[in-house]
């Protein structure tokens, strides 16, 4: 058995301002996680990857005060040491499936990872616990539907299929959102929180 159960005050709010991402969280969750959501865009430091996503989970738990879960994503081109990382939906907004492309054009190695950095915030003013998951794949020219982000630039290593490609089953089951989650899953299932009966926000 864990330790003592933690009470919160109110059920973990999942905060994005992406109905897509929160699709996603919605079917590899299930119900293994109680969660609300709030669509809310906060705004973004500049930095490590897992600090932003720290961040996010600071001003989002002081503005839901309570318990809160958000995350940010990065695409990261190995041939660029990263880049862009967690700049990938400005870079995406300005220059396209294309132009992502294109910033490969110069370098032979097409590798790329996509990076899910889950944060979760029992509440304002505390230490947010981060949950990272990876994926491993290649830039490609777009394939696929283009409902979600860089899905159809995104091949997986050992699939002929972009992300936008995969039934949205598989891509779950193998994605970085998919890999995040799991060990989101487990952090609940061992601390055994649970939520104030007149906690429902
Ligand atoms: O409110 P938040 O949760 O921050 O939502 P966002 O859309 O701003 O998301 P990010 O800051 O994490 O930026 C990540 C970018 O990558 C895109 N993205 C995130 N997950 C993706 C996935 O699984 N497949 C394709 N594109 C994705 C997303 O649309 C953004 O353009
Ligand atoms: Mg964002």
């Amino acid at each position: 058995m864990s330790a003592a159960a933690r009470v919160l005050p109110k059920a973990v709010t999942f905060v994005t301002g992406n109905a897509k991402k929160l699709e996603e969280v919605r079917a590899i969750l299930g119900s293994s996680v109680p969660f609300q959501s709030l669509k809310l865009d906060l705004p973004e430091l500049q930095g490590e990857p897992e600090d932003i996503s720290k961040e996010k989970a600071r001003m989002a738990a002081s503005q839901v005060k309570g318990p809160v879960l958000v995350e940010d994503t990065c695409l990261c081109f190995n041939a660029l040491k990263g880049l862009p990382g967690p700049y990938i939906k400005w870079f995406l907004e300005k220059i396209g499936h294309e132009g992502l492309n294109n910033l490969l054009k110069a370098y032979e190695d097409k590798s790329a990872f996509a990076m899910c950095i889950f944060s979760l915030a029992l509440g304002p003013g505390e230490e947010p616990i981060t949950f990272v998951g990876k994926t491993a794949g290649k830039i490609v020219p777009a394939r696929g539907p283009s409902d979600f982000g860089w899905d159809p630039v995104f091949q997986p290593d050992g699939f002929e299929q972009t992300y936008a490609e995969m039934p949205k089953s598989v891509k779950n089951e193998i994605s970085h959102r998919g890999k995040a989650l799991a060990l989101v899953k487990e952090h609940f299932a061992s601390a055994n929180y649970t939520v104030q009966s007149d906690g429902k926000a």
